[in-house]
């Protein structure tokens, strides 16, 4: 079994960890499974567990929501775990017949067995309380690999790719990505966030509430300044969570070669978002590559990740999907958080992922979308990868959704239902650096949710048919406007 006993919050020991499972205690403050709320998860100022101010009607509550008496409670786990690997990913804990309750500050509160959450909270306010009989509550799905900012589209690219063109051979064309640089450094700011602020809708509606997504269709510092702006408008005001990714080495620009693009990247760009983060104007926690031949290769692909390191930002970057690349070595010699795609991985890579816990991010759209083979879950997984989930939504790859996501990672990448869910869940927030508040329904986490009809075992809601359509609760505590 391989759990994240290094990461585990001080009190709960590596004998608890690996007894990880199913579970029907209650789980509240000061139980043996309570995780402490992060103390720097929630600046002292920030209005709390709200997508709008107060209205008028808006009824004030000792604690913000109630769920009560939920058929099932999937919690994912118990333990405080940042990820599942190895043995624990096959079963994930779950409680039958309990309530769950959020407090004032977006965070849960108490999770348990329904009539002793009754006892315990009976002279209690709730601003919201919600009747979950015959439903199944599980976290909040979390999208760890999406493109979600940009103008025009490439439907006509898809009859080339019927008639057998390739990916590189569109790309070389100076279609692709190329072709959306052109239309999203011809868009407008406010067009770009008003179609971002539809997509990211629409994927909350699939149930998805913490969402990674890259900038990379500016290339040029000017347009992707303009992307990440539109992302730190999203993160402020709306409520899905968000990790915002610098993924300005997305291609080669036109009249540079790999290495000038390696040299403004590290000269210019980096620089530039080190100033507005430390003036708190953009906000960005991950550095992105698209390492591929005829992209940039291993050695600008090193010096722009280490450069993003060192600027303070987690790498989480695309590597060996077309081509075996040695991305994953790359990864796991730099500490990457992350590396996505991997349909050519080695198996040095596998191995050295495995040992550098460095996630896997696999994007079963892009796969299926480009025919490639497909990335070797199970041996990922039987190896002790932390093995994620993503959409990949792009222009390219156009789903919305995490429960299709994680129904072909089932049928392409023969996962089973627990490791998809905990891919879409806990493992996907780790590739986040998030875990420690989200993917998973445990004290101390942030109110990020689903609620779902349900009649059947737990695992089996994780059918797209069963998730959809889920609804979507996020709790996500607002920044002030203006403020960091
Ligand atoms: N492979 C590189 N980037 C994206 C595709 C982006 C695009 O085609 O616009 C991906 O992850 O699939
Ligand atoms: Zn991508």
């Amino acid at each position: 079994m391989v759990v994240g006993e290094e990461l585990i919050p001080p009190g709960v020991g590596r004998a608890a960890a690996a007894s990880a499972r199913p579970c029907s205690t209650l789980l509240s403050q000061g139980g043996a499974a309570c995780v402490p709320a992060p103390s720097s998860a929630v600046p002292p100022s920030v209005p709390i567990g709200r997508d709008r101010p107060a209205a008028p009607g808006d009824m004030a509550g000792d604690h913000r929501l109630l769920l009560e008496n939920a058929r099932q409670v999937v919690l994912v786990c118990t333990r405080g775990e940042r990820f599942l690997a190895g043995d624990a990913v096959r079963s994930l804990a779950v409680l039958e017949g309990a309530s769950l309750v959020v407090g004032t500050d977006g965070f849960i509160k108490a999770v348990g067995p329904a009539d002793t959450i009754q006892k315990q909270f009976s002279e209690e306010t709730f601003e919201e309380r919600i009747d979950c009989s015959e439903k199944c509550i599980l976290p909040g799905l979390v999208d760890a690999h999406t493109h979600p900012v940009w103008a025009g589209d490439r439907v006509h690219e898809f009859a080339m790719k019927l008639a057998g063109a390739t990916y590189m051979d569109i790309h070389q064309a100076g279609g692709g990505i190329n072709f959306t640089v052109e239309r999203t450094r011809q868009a407008s700011e406010e067009e770009l966030f008003s179609s971002f602020q539809q997509r990211l809708q629409c994927m909350k509606r699939a149930g998805t509430t913490l969402v990674e997504c890259k900038s990379g269709y500016g290339l040029n510092l000017e347009t992707e300044l303009k992307m990440l702006r539109v992302i730190e408008r999203a993160r402020r005001e709306l409520d899905v969570g968000i990790s915002a990714t610098y993924c300005g080495a997305h291609s080669v620009p036109k009249g540079k070669t790999a290495t000038e693009a390696a040299d403004d990247i590290i000269n210019n760009h980096l620089p530039k978002l080190k100033e507005l983060g430390r003036n708190g104007q953009i906000h960005v926690d991950n550095i992105d590559v698209f390492c591929e031949k005829g992209v940039f290769d291993l050695d600008s692909t090193r010096r722009i990740l280490q450069a993003g390191k060192d600027t303070g930002l987690q790498i989480n970057f695309h590597g060996d999907e077309l081509h075996p690349m040695k991305a994953a070595e790359l990864g796991a010699e730099l500490g990457a958080r992350a590396i996505s795609h991997l349909e050519e991985v080695s198996d040095e890579g596998i191995a050295a992922m495995a040992t550098a816990r460095c996630s896997a991010v696999l994007l079963p759209t892009t796969a299926y979308m480009l025919r490639l083979k497909q990335p070797r879950a199970r041996k990922m997984l039987d190896e002790g990868v932390i093995v994620a989930l993503g959409s990949d939504f792009n222009p390219n790859a156009y789903c919305f959704s995490m429960p299709m996501v994680m129904h072909l990672a089932c049928v392409n990448m023969r996962m089973s239902m627990p490791e998809a869910l905990a891919a879409a869940t806990i493992n996907a927030a780790y590739a986040l650096g998030k875990s420690h508040t989200h993917g998973s329904l445990e004290v101390g986490k942030q109110g990020d949710l689903i609620i779902i009809n349900s009649s059947r075992k737990a695992e089996e809601d994780t059918h797209p048919k069963c998730l959809t359509p889920p609804r979507p609760v996020s709790c996500k505590p607002l920044p002030l406007k203006g403020a960091f």
